[in-house]
């Protein structure tokens, strides 16, 4: 087939979603992957998770990590007070292309800013380009041997202050132990397990919410 599945997801959103309907978009999104083909978004059932964890946060600085279709980036930037701002980075150009299509759709692009690049490369430079303080909320969901380089830099950087909450996908299934491990048994954190199913199946997964303590 000559189009990507990200290409396959945006058109679904484009001919089942309405423009500047946020929720319409993810549901399009989760009918598609669910219906016609599996894709990574974080999907519904956890996304209900990642939802109550913004709303009863009200964060002000999102960062989120890996786009990719700009599923979750939607479900964040749907829930953010006004003057909030969410930065999500994204290395795959072809993937950073769609997820802007698919913000946009949503009627989000003023809210979010996808980077397109490489965390490692781009958390050192969050202040100077951003002017980003610190992050309120931080979401992992990209290669999951990066979740625990990316938090330790995070935290040299200097991004994380006393009540900053990471939220990670993914720390079952595919599974992210090392990161897991530190968050869970470090002193700095005080981390909790929210069980769930991988994305449009009845596979085990969860996220796992940490709130660094400074
Ligand atoms: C330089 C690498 C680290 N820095 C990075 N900086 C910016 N973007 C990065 C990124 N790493 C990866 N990305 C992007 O994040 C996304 C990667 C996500 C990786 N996610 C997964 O592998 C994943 C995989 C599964 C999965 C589960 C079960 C299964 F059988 C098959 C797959 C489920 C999930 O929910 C997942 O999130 C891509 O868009 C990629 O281009
Ligand atoms: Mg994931």
């Amino acid at each position: 087939t000559w189009s990507t599945r990200p290409q396959r997801i945006l058109r679904a959103v484009q001919q089942s979603a309405t423009r500047g309907d946020p929720r319409s978009v993810v549901r399009a999104i989760d009918q598609f992957c669910r219906h016609k083909e599996w894709a990574m978004n974080v999907g519904d059932e956890k996304g209900c998770i990642l939802d109550s964890v913004v709303s009863e946060l009200n964060p002000s600085t999102v960062l989120e990590l890996g786009t990719y279709c700009g599923y979750s980036t939607v479900r964040i930037a749907s829930l953010l007070p006004p003057h909030a701002k969410l930065i999500t980075l994204e290395f795959n150009p072809d993937f950073a292309a769609v997820a802007r299509q698919v913000i946009a759709w949503a009627g989000l692009q003023g809210k979010v800013q996808l980077v397109e690049g490489a965390s490692g490369d781009w958390i050192p430079k969050m202040k100077e380009q951003f002017g980003v303080k610190t992050f309120d909320l931080v979401f992992l969901d990209h290669w999951k041997d990066r979740y625990l380089p990316d938090t330790k830099l995070m935290e040299e950087c200097g991004l994380l202050r006393k009540g900053s909450i990471l939220l990670a996908d993914n720390v079952i299934c595919p599974g992210t132990p090392d990161y897991l491990e530190y968050v869970r048994n470090s002193p700095r954190y005080k981390s909790q397990y929210f069980k769930s199913h991988l994305e449009y199946t009845k596979a085990e997964d969860g996220l796992e919410k940490s709130v660094f303590l400074g």
